[in-house]
């Protein structure tokens, strides 16, 4: 299949949640949502990955996931894409360096819940990630305090915008980063898998 880049218009602020989407649950429209509002995004795109580079077992077929995540999240500033597939990417780096290629008169702020900062680190060139785009964090039930403690956290720190002044982010030169701490949704995808197929 082949997936469609999506529009944007000149100057928009458009906010990355990358992931494996195996499957799209609830906690992903909710950061989503609040990411819209925390940081003023004009727009968020859903990369949903054609498999994780860390994870040792492979996600459900990719067109299913996306068909899958259009139903959870409907929101006329949010587009569910298969960019990675299209671009032939899976490390994160590859896909900005891609996308910012592609879109030069749009910015770009990467999205991650809490438990992603904490293993940042081990990510393909994460600080050029870091050098690259804003990184927007939202709480994630039981990693406030690890995300605090990553490395990225500590080697950034002199970059980090406090919550309160989450709608400078989308704006600063990277490096900068911001921990929002919304409302919290305890949900995973791991769960939802662990409690059935949900292809059915
Ligand atoms: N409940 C949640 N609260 C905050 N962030 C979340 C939540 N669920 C997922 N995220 C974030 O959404 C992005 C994509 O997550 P992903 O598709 O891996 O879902 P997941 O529920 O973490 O999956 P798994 O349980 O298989 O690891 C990641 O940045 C992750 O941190
Ligand atoms: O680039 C990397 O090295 C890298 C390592 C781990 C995760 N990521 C990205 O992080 C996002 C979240 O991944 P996941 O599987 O936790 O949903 C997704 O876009 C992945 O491609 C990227």
């Amino acid at each position: 299949m082949r997936y469609d880049i999506p529009y944007a218009s000149r100057g928009q602020v458009i906010g990355l949640l990358g992931g494996s989407f195996d499957p799209a649950h609830a906690g992903h429209a909710h950061i989503t949502r609040e990411a819209l509002k925390r940081f003023g995004l004009d727009q968020v795109w859903w990369l949903v990955s054609p498999g994780n580079p860390l994870k040792e077992h492979g996600p459900a077929a990719l067109a299913d996931r996306i068909k899958h995540a259009g139903r959870v999240m409907r929101h006329p500033k949010v587009k569910i894409t298969g960019i990675e597939n299209r671009l032939g990417t899976r490390f994160t780096a590859e896909t900005l360096r891609g996308l910012q290629r592609l879109y030069p008169q749009q910015r770009f702020v990467w999205l991650m819940g809490a438990d992603n900062l904490a293993q940042f680190h081990r990510w393909q060139d994460w600080q050029d990630i870091a050098n690259r785009v804003p990184l927007g964090i939202l709480a994630r039930p039981g990693q406030r305090m690890s995300a605090r403690m990553s490395r990225a956290a500590s080697l950034y720190a002199p970059y980090r915008i406090a919550g309160r002044n989450s709608q400078l982010l989308a704006h600063a030169d990277a490096p900068a980063w911001c921990f929002v701490n919304v409302p919290m949704m305890d949900v995973s995808s791991s769960e939802i898998r662990a409690a059935g197929n949900w292809l059915t």
